[in-house]
């Protein structure tokens, strides 16, 4: 198979801090691959390793040793206004703007184009003006970036970053002031972009769910100070994820993507049959009452779940009892008297 040319390549990478001749690695043996159209989601517990990993892409931070390629040339050897046009970086933490518009932040965007002082093209002013669009920023651009939220100066420097228009670009944590919604909608227009502008996108998050769902690829940063790459769906069912992210009290589930909580649950009393999205909420409400799901039909008491216009229907059979409920807090209500030993 053809491998094709990575826009940024690392090769026995290791990464840390060196202060008054102590030196601490925070990962090592980091040999990754990031290849134009992609967008790889760099995943780990706190203080894994992260930011460090991005500053140091970045050229924030030097390396401890190992090597860092950007687009064919070593990191080192590339001048600032050259990396300026490979690569942009937005450090979520390190938004100081000073007193500077959103608008006027969004066209410093352009300097490794136009110099400090040089004026806008044509090509400068539709590059600026597409990026405030995919941001989704057009009502805040008069606004100073003092005066804006966590989450609004963050799409801010999306746009920023999109306006340097470079192949590739480098986010730590671009959600982590962001609500639902526009967390969701940040990934997906990070996806659309990789693919439709063919930009390398490497971004670090605790987004777990959003990750695997989005991500061409994850890199999964241990503890250890070691990194695994590969299909987010791959790390699923080889293990990764779990290893990664264990915690006395929950773990990851691979059959449904999630992190269950444990809880302290009775034995298998009841049987769940029925469609699947309310039978997956009549399990998640009884687990959590403590109830344990049997995998046999005979079980003491048996669930029959549907979906119905308003959400969820269930019929329970329990000895020689059936009745019918319309919600799940209805079926818990009718369920706890008939296992009050629990
Ligand atoms: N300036 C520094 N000097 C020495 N050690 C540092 C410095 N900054 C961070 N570290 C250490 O390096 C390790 C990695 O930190 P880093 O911030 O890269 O982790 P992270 O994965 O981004 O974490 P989080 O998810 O909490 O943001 C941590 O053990 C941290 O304590």
């Amino acid at each position: 198979m053809i491998n094709p040319a990575a826009i940024l390549e690392t090769r026995a990478l290791a990464i840390g801090y060196r202060s008054s001749g102590h030196e601490r690695t925070v990962a090592a043996q980091l040999d990754v691959r990031l290849q134009p159209g992609n967008l790889v989601c760099l995943l780990g517990s706190n203080g894994a390793g992260k930011s460090t990993l991005m500053r140091t892409l970045g050229g924030l931070q030097p390396a401890l040793s190992g090597q860092i390629i950007i687009d064919g040339q070593p990191l080192g050897a590339l001048k600032p206004a050259e990396l300026a046009r490979k690569l942009s970086l937005v450090l979520t933490d390190r938004i100081d703007a000073g007193n500077l518009t959103a608008r006027e932040v969004v066209v410093l965007g352009r300097t490794p184009y136009t110099g400090w002082l040089g004026s806008l093209s044509e090509n400068d002013h539709s590059k600026i003006a597409q990026s405030i669009e995919q941001a989704g920023i057009s009502p805040l651009l008069d606004r100073h970036m003092h005066q804006l939220s966590d989450g609004e100066r963050q799409k801010v420097m999306l746009a920023r970053a999109l306006a340097q228009d470079t192949p590739l670009i480098l986010l730590d944590e671009p959600t982590a002031h962001l609500d639902l919604p526009n967390r969701v909608e940040m990934m997906r227009l990070l996806h659309t972009l990789a693919r439709d502008t063919r930009k390398a996108i490497l971004l670090s998050t605790h987004e777990l769910d959003l990750a695997l769902q989005t991500a061409d690829e994850v890199w999964l940063m241990h503890a250890d100070g070691t990194l695994l790459a590969g299909l987010p769906e791959d790390l699923v069912l080889n293990g990764s994820f779990e290893t990664t992210f264990a915690r006395n009290g929950f773990s990851f589930d691979r059959a449904t993507g999630t992190f269950v909580i444990h809880r302290p649950v009775d034995t298998a009393q009841i049987y769940l049959e029925g469609a699947v999205g309310p039978v997956f909420w009549a399990r998640r409400a009884l687990e959590r009452e403590g109830l344990g799901i049997s995998r046999y039909r005979d079980a003491p008491c048996r669930i029959s779940a549907a979906d119905t216009p308003d959400g969820f229907e269930a019929e329970i059979f329990f000895e020689n009892l059936a009745f019918k409920v319309s919600s799940v807090q209805e079926l818990i209500r009718q369920i706890r008297p008939l296992f009050p030993l629990r």
